[in-house]
């Protein structure tokens, strides 16, 4: 419980508010999610989940919010073609406001500041005035997540995400690359498909799924006086949901088995991540499975790895093989993006593509021998076209890093790099088709 505020009671009425307010999304979706999760822990489908590491209320557009429901599209479209599996699409999104801390200070020269914790608590701005907690930022949080979902749901069943509309997809900046034009072709070969299925008689009116998409939203459940302002009961089963997203995570500084948020998500149903560090042991990780899916349900529990690309080989075999060994059903995933943040000469706080990469490749690596499904990645990326992680295709340097670099947060990858790291992981995903639908 954050006990920082000026005014407790300002904040007290807040979460009163909050807990009127009707909630984001339904327990029945959350449930689909579950079992289509269920699908990917079972080795027959692969769980995107992305966007960005912080969402602001000066980056909320409705450009925005459609370029990163593109991008997630063009991506998962590029992941189903060469894994032959179902892409389940999770955004980190409508919700992902609130960011946990490496210091609870910032200091500028000689002034010392309370740090940026996210839009949802205090501004970035490095004033005393914008550092300082303000309650009614839950409630723009709650409305612009709100908004965001509308319009994401519009998109998903309204003609946008219609797979006949795949080569609108295409518009953008990640159009004139190489892997804009890869995209392109793979995006007629699957024009061509289409036609053909049409003359068979499968088309929109026959199969309305052909037009429509199934997009998710999670973000990191940090904030507990919020999420359990959220949670509300389900009167057809008699289970609590958290309804501020359909999954929610647990990040890697509050995993504690015996800790407040464990104890939270223990109560919801909702499906739930947990991110692993380099820090965790099997008996660390044993322990918090038990807590948290007791009954060891498909699809309840996504495990996202995120060590950096020098650990994972060394961190990784032995938390996969406890859970092989101990039947735990449980989706592995991989986030290559906090375990290889570095600073750069310049300042910004960067992530190299090349060891974002290597991490993906060492984690389908190590599940490959040790007989798992790599069962997804979990990603910080944009539509939009920034500089914040170095390299990929169009080789962002250290000196380009001040040109558009946006994030609130942490780099996030832009459409160019999440793209190319599709198609790379779709080449893995390709090659080890057979060995993985055997496995699973
Ligand atoms: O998104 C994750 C964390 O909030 C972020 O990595 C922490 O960054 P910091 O080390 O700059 O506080
Ligand atoms: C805070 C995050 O990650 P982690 O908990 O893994 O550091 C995040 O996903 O933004
Ligand atoms: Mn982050």
């Amino acid at each position: 419980m954050p006990t920082d505020y000026p005014d407790m009671a300002a904040l007290e009425r807040v979460e009163d508010e909050l807990r009127a307010m009707p909630p984001l999304v339904f327990a029945g979706e959350a449930r689909n999610l579950k079992d289509r999760l269920a699908q990917v822990e079972a080795g027959n489908a692969f769980l995107l989940q992305g966007g960005d590491c912080a969402e602001s209320f000066k980056e909320f557009s409705t450009d925005n919010i459609r370029d990163t429901l593109r991008l997630i599209l063009q991506m998962a479209v590029v992941l189903t073609f060469a894994g032959r599996k179902p892409v389940v699409k999770v955004g980190r999104i409508a919700g992902q406001f609130a960011k946990p801390r490496s210091s609870a200070i910032e200091q500028i020269g000689e002034v010392e500041l309370p740090s940026y914790r996210g839009d949802i608590i205090n501004g970035m701005g490095f004033t005393p005035e914008e550092r300082l907690p303000d309650p009614q930022r839950l409630l723009k949080a709650y409305h612009q997540s709100s908004a965001t979902l509308n319009l994401l749901r519009a998109f998903a069943g309204g003609g946008y995400a219609d797979l006949y509309n795949i080569h609108r997809w295409t518009l953008g900046f990640a159009a004139e690359n190489a892997y804009g034009a890869k995209y392109r072709d793979l995006a007629d070969k699957i024009s061509e498909a289409l036609a053909f299925m049409a003359a068979v008689g499968v088309t929109p009116e026959t199969h309305p799924d052909l037009s429509r998409v199934e997009i998710f939203t999670s973000h990191e459940a940090l904030l507990l006086n919020v999420e359990s302002a959220m949670t509300r009961l389900d009167g057809a089963t008699g289970e609590w949901f958290d309804t501020s997203a359909h999954m929610l995570w647990i990040g890697e500084r509050t995993r504690q088995l015996d800790g407040a948020h464990v104890d939270f998500m223990k109560g919801i149903s909702n499906p739930i991540g947990v991110k692993c560090g380099p820090t965790m042991e099997p008996d660390d990780l044993l322990p918090l499975i038990d807590a948290l899916n007791p009954d060891n349900i498909p699809g309840r529990l996504t495990l996202i790895g995120r060590f950096g690309a020098d650990k994972v080989g060394d961190r990784l075999p032995a938390l996969m093989a406890a859970t092989k060994a101990e039947g735990k059903r449980v989706i592995w995933s991989i986030d290559p993006m906090h375990g290889n943040t570095l600073k750069a000469s310049t300042g910004f706080k960067t992530r190299p593509f090349d060891r974002i990469l290597g991490e993906v490749r060492s984690f389908i690596d190590v599940a490959e021998a040790e007989g798992v499904h790599p069962g997804g990645v979990h990603l910080e990326m944009t539509g939009q076209n920034v500089t914040e992680c170095l390299g990929g295709a169009q080789a962002v340097t250290e000196d380009d890093l001040s040109s558009r670099y946006h994030t609130h947060c942490d780099p996030r990858l832009n459409a160019d790099q999440a793209l190319e790291l599709a198609f790379l992981v779709a080449e893995r995903l390709k090659s080890g088709r057979v060995e993985t639908s055997e496995a699973a």
